[in-house]
């Protein structure tokens, strides 16, 4: 049996791909998303993605940079939909590399955590690139918003390192695109190495998902 093709898997129900109905219902245009336009600009995404975090400052490679980044600002109907800080806040991670927090990777939104009381708090709108089915964010996305946060909170109270060991997501409502949504985590018990923790997307205060998951401190 040969591979599912990418019309199957792009579509909600495996039959067809998303129709400018569904985009006009997410309130987005039909994107240019199969134009050679589109695709090497997201290729070009990819490979500064990976030189953002890899290499080291290059002169001549900013300035070029700098003037395409210009250039696709004023091609945008639409441009960045994220607003964050500036300067961005710092994760509390030494290099904060992160396809979620980090304002230096462009896969991230990217988010900024803070600290209320005993919870990790994120309040993010995310945009069409962010999108599973149609007018939804991606339920994948969804949990690595979850795990960021989640993690954040295993970490805030001085607790030494620790990596997710199990994370279980419910999704009970989509999560909508191009709307505020707030992701909460908080520590719900401590036994020895071990942090059960849990948290939710909220949506106007209502849990679009929900997650409980398991760090554990290494050796
Ligand atoms: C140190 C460095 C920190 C770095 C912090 C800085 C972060 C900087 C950027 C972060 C950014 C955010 C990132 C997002 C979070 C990721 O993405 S983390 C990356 C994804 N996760 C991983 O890579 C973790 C992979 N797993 C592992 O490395 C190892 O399994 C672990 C987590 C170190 C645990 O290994 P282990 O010590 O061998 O643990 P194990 O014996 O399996 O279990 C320990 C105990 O828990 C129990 N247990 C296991 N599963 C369960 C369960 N489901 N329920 C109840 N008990 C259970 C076991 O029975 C065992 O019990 P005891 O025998 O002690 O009584």
């Amino acid at each position: 049996m040969g591979q599912p093709s990418p019309v199957a898997q792009d579509s909600p129900t495996g039959q067809d791909s998303p129709t400018e109905q569904d985009h006009a219902a997410a309130g987005h245009a039909e994107p240019a998303a199969r134009s050679p336009y589109a695709e090497h600009t997201a290729r070009l995404t990819r490979s500064l993605a990976h030189a953002l975090v890899s290499e080291n400052d290059d002169a001549e490679l900013a300035e070029t940079v700098r003037a395409l980044a210009t250039r696709l600002l004023d091609a945008s109907e639409a441009p960045a939909a994220v607003t964050v800080d500036d300067p961005h806040p710092r994760s509390g991670f030494r290099r904060d590399i992160t396809p979620i927090t980090s304002a230096v990777n462009p896969l991230a939104p990217p988010m900024a955590i803070r600290r209320e009381g005993d919870e990790s708090v994120s309040d993010v709108a995310l945009p069409l690139q962010y999108q599973g089915p149609p007018a939804r964010v991606h339920g994948g996305i969804v949990a690595l918003m979850l795990d960021q946060v989640l993690g954040n909170a295993a970490h805030s109270t001085g607790l030494p390192g620790a990596y997710t060991r199990e994370l279980t997501i419910t999704y009970d409502a989509a999560t909508p695109l191009d709307r505020p949504v707030q992701v909460v985590g908080r520590i719900d018990r401590v036994e020895g190495r071990k942090r059960f923790m849990s948290g939710e997307v909220l949506v106007d205060g209502a849990p679009s998902a929900r997650a409980h998951g398991l760090w554990i401190s290494p050796r």
